[in-house]
């Protein structure tokens, strides 16, 4: 087979700039942030395209050229790919570094080659420059596989450890053998193998960045899906997955779990009075107010207009009581604040107990329901317990 580096830098140009339009153009919707940082990456494959092509076409170019153009495409789009990861997963975009990690390299790509020439502590130095933009890379990607809550992140980690592993094997070859080649463009079988696999990481890259995409669109649909978007807490669904996981948590230890309804009181006459959008402020405050008085393990969610369900596991009717009681009375003591003006809420608060042997919520829910209804029938701002 014969291969030679002009060509397969050709072919890996190629890839590029085919893989750039298809991230540019492939990705409208989603997280702003993804879709900017998937942008960036399209603009780094571009360069790097040309880095390639600097190379493919090094017959038209003098050797000096090709080194230091090649190097500075090379380089830069290495610096945009790590702010572009970091950009796609949200965390600190780390431009400084990035820049002076790139600046830093082709400084002694200079060096190397003009004032100290030498080939293999060029591509050395090279190296280790891809290394530690590799790290800064691995570094943003390393929470997220800890905690195993992503595979694309590991991937795309796994992909750099192995760029890492084939650039030692490049150095320790040059360095090893009786006769390296002295340039990149020599067609050597050390040369050959490296433009060959070192081809393929832009394509792998760039598919370990749309995987990464496509999990931050799951999860943006996961949450539209559950969360309420105007208080931020679970909507219905949530509430449903929440208490089904909480059940079975509870039938493992024989647990119960306390459930309370809470609803504002006289909430249409703030509407009345001072329109929807303060009307959503309270209710915003109200949910801040509630979220207080409760443990991690609790979980709140809204059921709809001004009713809030709070789902407590491992309680007993005392503690539920008391709970039920203290988000009461902080309710009662807080002065919302509307246009200016301070206002009284308070809320009344259906409490049950769901035991543990019970197929579902839905029986509980409906006990609190009952007695939130006893509760405003009683004269609101209070809380009554449920006959189990
Ligand atoms: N601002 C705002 N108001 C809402 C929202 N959802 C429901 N509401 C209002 O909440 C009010 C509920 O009114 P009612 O069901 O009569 O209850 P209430 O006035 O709180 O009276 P009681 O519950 O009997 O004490 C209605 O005016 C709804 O328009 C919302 O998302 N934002």
């Amino acid at each position: 087979m014969h291969l030679n580096v002009e060509t397969l830098a050709l072919v890996d140009g190629g890839q590029a700039l085919v893989l750039a339009l298809m991230l540019w153009f492939g990705t409208r919707n989603g997280s702003n942030h993804a879709v900017k940082g998937l942008r960036l990456r399209a603009v780094a494959l571009l360069v790097e395209a040309c880095g390639d092509f600097v190379l493919a076409f090094d017959d038209k170019l003098s050797a000096l050229a090709v080194l230091l153009f090649g190097n500075t495409f090379n380089l830069t789009a290495q610096a945009l790919t790590i702010v572009a990861l970091r950009m796609v997963l949200n965390r600190s975009l780390r431009w400084r570094e990035a820049l002076l990690l790139g600046v830093t390299g082709w400084l002694g790509v200079v060096y190397f080659s003009t004032a100290h020439p030498d080939y293999r502590v060029r591509v050395l130095w090279g190296s280790c420059i891809f290394v530690c933009n590799s790290l800064l890379n691995i570094s943003a990607l390393w929470g997220g596989c800890r905690k195993r809550d992503t595979r694309a992140q590991c991937l795309l980690l796994w992909t750099y450890i192995l760029a890492i592993a084939l650039l030692a094997w490049r150095n320790v070859s040059l360095w090893t053998l009786t006769a390296p080649p002295q340039s990149i463009g020599v067609p050597s079988a050390v040369n050959v193998i490296y433009v060959l696999l070192f081809g393929l990481q832009p394509l792998l890259a760039s598919v370990g960045f749309l995987l990464l995409y496509n999990e931050i669109l799951q999860r943006d649909l996961y949450d539209l899906a559950r969360i309420d978007p105007l208080t931020g807490v679970i909507n219905r669904l949530g509430l449903l997955e929440a208490s089904q996981s909480m059940l079975a948590r509870a039938r493992a230890k024989r647990e119960s779990i306390g459930v309370l309804l809470i609803d504002a009181d006289h909430f249409k006459s703030i509407n009345d009075r001072f329109g929807h959008d303060d009307g959503d402020r309270v209710l915003l405050e109200l949910v801040a107010n509630i979220r207080r008085m409760l443990r991690t393990s609790d979980r709140v969610g809204r059921v709809g207009g001004e009713e809030f369900l709070v789902l407590s596991p491992s309680v007993k009717e005392a503690d539920l009581l008391a709970l039920a009681e203290r988000i009461r009375s902080a309710v009662e003591r807080t002065s919302f604040s509307i246009s200016g003006q301070s206002y009284a809420l308070t809320v009344s608060i259906g409490a049950a107990i769901a035991d543990a042997g019970e197929p579902d919520m839905m029986a509980a829910r409906r006990r609190a329901d009952a007695a939130l209804y006893q509760a405003k029938r009683a004269g609101r701002n209070r809380v009554m317990l449920a006959a189990p």
